[in-house]
């Protein structure tokens, strides 16, 4: 049996708002290095890849500065306006290279303390399998419900259902292609992750626990939070 490659796909073509900064949250730094920096050669580091492409924003004026653009084995391509459009169009840009029975693996370029235990046991688990999944954590905070716009309950979730959805979300090339073109046709605003148009498409995706310090830089605070976990795991 042919044993099928690995696809990276980072998306990185975003603009922060929630981050209330003027650089784009994947050109602040982490201990002096880019942000993008950090999440893409703990990655490549962390295991080989058939390719890795990084959809980048058309008006993109730093990614020439970064270390990642001397890296042979990063391609860029345009991204989208949404996260979604961004991953597609990284996928397409593999149309013709990647197998349909390859594994593509999406991860978000503003998650940068992803650890290679998690992306090592992420592949091994799956890969063993046909349906793809992504790694999560159980929801540990009681989940409220609240009328928007309101500020009042309505509802207590009950949360031993609940997990967090985090990134790498791990799928096949010829299926995660069409989810997600099917996927935007449908429903746009209801793909806010990989999993999300595959589970509309009909498939049952896994989870696969994974450290709940694989946090996502999205608003002020999670730039040092993502500092410091970066030199715990450091320091081993
Ligand atoms: N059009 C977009 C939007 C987002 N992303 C990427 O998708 C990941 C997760 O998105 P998010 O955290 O929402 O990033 P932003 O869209 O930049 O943040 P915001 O929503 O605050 O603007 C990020 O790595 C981001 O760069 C992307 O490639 N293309
Ligand atoms: C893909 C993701 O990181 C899974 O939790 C999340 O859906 C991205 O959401 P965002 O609003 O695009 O950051």
């Amino acid at each position: 049996m042919t044993s099928h490659r690995f696809w990276l796909v980072v998306p990185a073509a975003g603009i922060g708002q929630r981050m209330q900064s003027a650089v784009p949250k994947q050109y602040l730094t982490l201990a002096d290095r880019f942000v993008l920096d950090v999440t893409l050669s703990r990655l490549l580091a962390a295991s080989t890849w058939a390719g890795c492409v990084v959809p980048l924003h058309p008006d993109d004026q730093w990614w020439p500065r970064s270390e990642s653009a001397a890296d042979s084995r990063i391609e860029t391509c345009p991204g989208g306006a949404e996260r979604v459009d961004s991953v597609m169009a990284a996928l397409r840009y593999l149309e013709g290279r990647a197998g349909k029975d390859d594994w593509v693996l999406v991860h978000d370029v503003a998650r940068p303390c992803i650890h290679s235990d998690d992306l090592h046991r992420l592949r091994a688990e799956l890969a063993a399998g046909t349906t793809g999944g992504l790694l999560a954590a159980p929801v540990s905070d009681t989940i409220k419900q609240v009328v928007p716009g309101s500020g009042y309950i309505s509802g207590t979730a009950d949360r031993r259902q609940l997990w967090r959805a985090f990134t790498p979300q791990m799928f096949r090339y010829g299926d995660l292609l069409p989810a997600l073109e099917n996927g935007v046709g449908k429903y746009r605003g209801a793909i806010t992750d990989e999993s999300s148009a595959m589970e509309l498409a009909g498939w049952q995706p896994r989870v696969v626990p994974g450290r709940t310090d694989n946090i996502k830089i999205t608003v002020p605070e999670d730039l040092a939070l993502a500092e410091f976990i970066l030199a715990r795991q450091d320091a081993g």
